[in-house]
């Protein structure tokens, strides 16, 4: 997507065909910085520290982990070493884990002398997959939002997401935030309720930023707002991503997703999610009982980091000395509260029958 009329994806190869450069979510909305990510290691703080974050991100940046590692040392004990930490860095995105047994299972086969840049060309391609699959999901969800009647009497639709799925979440497009992006782009009147999404406020620093830079309307909301929104018919649908989903069609996402798919059920707002093939974890079923989930450090609760009147940034701590805190960072969504799943494939229903309608290839019959 485009900053200020330039082009950009989130991750992508340096110059010196070896280094990989990243755009730091940490320091968004504030600084627009680039990391050069030089080592494997670099690649897994990178991912850990959500410098880059997300889970179709998280993959591609594990795959170019893989290649930094290759190029270091192409070994099988550098192979495996970098596998595990690479996939430790995160637990929940089963995007990770898909991306890592890709490369390990092209990698594992070759003579270390052909691993680097079979390492670094798989890493491209990943890259380039996940942002024709984003755009693919964008057209998909546009016509799903063709079909929508808006609730406001001035034409308007007003759709609310929750964290960010937008193109940072990925390498370009996003998943949630494509069919929006189709959606502006077509000249649809849309507005966006961007939920800021505590603890650290991925909606307020990052959704809120992407979709300024694109042009599209939005407004900012504390994420207990949204019930009421819903209440008072100024929520036409919710759209949220997934960073794991099952052959059941349960949805892991950031931690309040559940409750605002509560609100969407009980006021009769659709609740769909966008989702590319490698967030989908065909080996699980019950999301709340198979899906691990991240707990985060409290200090993501406890301090909060922010623009001064003066422009510096600044971390403050906004709890009374001694109050514990907790920091889940995902939840899961049963599929019953899920109206559809848009993918790169089409819409369907959330669940084992509607995802194989889509991938016919993962029925345990095939
Ligand atoms: C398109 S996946 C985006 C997904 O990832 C986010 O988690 P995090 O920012 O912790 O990586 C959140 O769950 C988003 O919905």
């Amino acid at each position: 997507m485009k900053v200020d009329g330039t082009p950009y994806r989130t991750i992508w190869l340096g110059a010196d065909g070896t280094t990989v450069q990243a755009i730091d979510q940490t320091l968004l909305p504030h600084r627009f910085v680039v990391r050069d990510l030089r080592t494997m290691e670099d690649a897994e703080v990178a991912i850990r520290t959500m410098i880059v974050r997300g889970a179709p991100l998280i993959g591609a940046a594990a795959a170019y982990g893989m290649a930094l590692a290759m190029a270091a040392d192409p070994s099988d004990a550098m192979l495996e070493r970098a596998y595990r930490l690479l996939l430790d860095s995160r637990p929940t995105a089963v995007n990770l884990r898909w991306a890592l047994d890709d490369l390990r299972a092209l990698l594992a086969p070759l003579p270390p002398a052909r691993r680097r840049e079979a390492a670094y060309r798989r890493a491209a391609e990943i890259c380039d997959e996940d942002a024709e699959i984003c755009r693919r999901i964008g057209e998909n969800g546009l016509g799903l939002i063709r079909r929508l009647t808006p609730r406001d009497k001035g034409g308007r639709l007003n759709a609310l997401t929750h964290c960010n799925a937008g193109w940072l979440a990925t390498v370009d497009w996003g998943t949630a935030l494509a069919p929006i992006y189709q959606a502006h782009n077509a000249g649809i009147p849309i507005h966006v309720w961007v939920d800021e999404t505590r603890p650290r406020n991925q909606g307020a620093s990052l959704t809120a930023w992407e979709l300024s830079k694109h042009g599209v309307p939005h407004t900012v909301i504390a994420d207990n707002a949204g019930g009421h929104l819903m209440q008072h018919d100024q929520v036409d649908f919710v759209i949220t991503g997934t960073d794991r989903t099952t052959r059941g069609g349960d949805v892991c996402n950031k931690i309040g997703t559940y409750l605002k798919a509560l609100a969407a059920h009980d006021n009769g707002v659709p609740f769909y999610v966008g989702l590319p093939y490698p967030t989908i974890d065909w080996t699980i079923v019950d999301g709340v009982r198979e899906i691990p989930i991240e707990e985060r450090s409290a200090r993501e609760v406890s301090h909060m980091t922010g623009r001064t009147e003066d422009g510096e940034l600044a971390t403050v701590h906004v709890l009374p000395e001694g109050s514990n805190a907790a920091n889940p960072g995902f939840d899961v969504t049963p599929a019953r509260l899920v109206t559809a799943l848009i993918t790169e494939r089409g819409v369907c229903d959330a669940s084992e029958a509607g995802l194989l309608s889509l991938y016919p290839e993962q029925s345990r019959a095939a």
